[in-house]
């Protein structure tokens, strides 16, 4: 379903992105692994569409998935380190802005959202007033209201209790079980029964255009 080829990208002078290559079918899911810097956040970003790649390309059921930008936004859940909540809305105002996008009830949907996410006591909180792991929740809450089957998620645990990891394990379990893909970076375990790794080498294991420019003259 989606397959990923030979994603190369330059971030400065240094090639971060050497050549990778994966593939997900429906219900799979993958952890991004490596090093600090070794391109893990750089990767979901191209898979989301919000990065253009030096090289390679991104196939969504066979069709290239990074022409047409605003189709493949309604196919991604993007969530990165920034919890993207307006602060002076409430939660509940916070939630029903996704769930609207999505064609979804903008009052039942944020609810169950909240309920999954165990949030519903903090519904009408300004999202100011919660704290980083609640936040990260709400942050969640967001991703599973936008009905989207590619979720690609960096470091979705962090700042998340033990209990709030339990409830994390049953939202990628109910994605997984409806053919959804799961793409995440992450420096811990994550609950994602047989995921598969792909492990960036780091800046170590690349060049820097300086270097690919003596090599091509040698
Ligand atoms: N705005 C930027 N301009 C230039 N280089 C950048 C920029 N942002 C990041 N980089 C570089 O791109 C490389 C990859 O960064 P990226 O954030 O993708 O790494 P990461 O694997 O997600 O790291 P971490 O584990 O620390 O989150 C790093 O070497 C970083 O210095």
């Amino acid at each position: 379903m989606l397959n990923v080829e030979n994603i190369s990208v330059f971030r400065g002078e240094r090639l971060v992105l050497d050549s990778v290559g994966l593939r997900l079918d429906a219900g799979e899911a993958l952890l991004l692994t490596g090093p600090n810097g070794a391109g893990k956040s750089t990767l979901l970003r191209v898979l989301a569409g919000l990065r253009k790649p030096e090289g390679g390309h991104v196939l969504w059921a066979g069709i290239d998935a990074l022409a047409d930008r605003t189709t493949h936004a309604a196919r991604v859940a993007y969530l990165g380190h920034q919890d993207a909540l307006k602060p002076g809305l409430t939660l509940r105002e916070n939630l029903a802005l996704p769930a609207r996008a999505a064609g979804s009830d903008p009052k039942q949907a944020p609810k169950q959202a909240m309920k999954a996410l165990d949030l519903l006591p903090l519904a009408d909180l300004p999202a100011r007033m919660l704290s980083a792991g609640q936040k990260r929740r709400a942050a969640l809450a967001r991703v599973m209201l936008a009905r989207a089957p590619l979720w690609l998620l960096d470091e979705p645990s962090l700042g998340l209790d033990t209990s709030s990891i339990g409830l994390l394990e049953a939202l990628f379990h109910a994605h997984r079980e409806t053919g959804g893909i799961i793409i995440a970076t992450t420096h811990v375990p994550l609950p994602l029964p047989n995921a598969r790794t792909l492990a960036l080498p780091g800046a170590s294991g690349l060049e820097t255009m300086e270097e690919m420019d003596m090599e091509s003259w040698s």
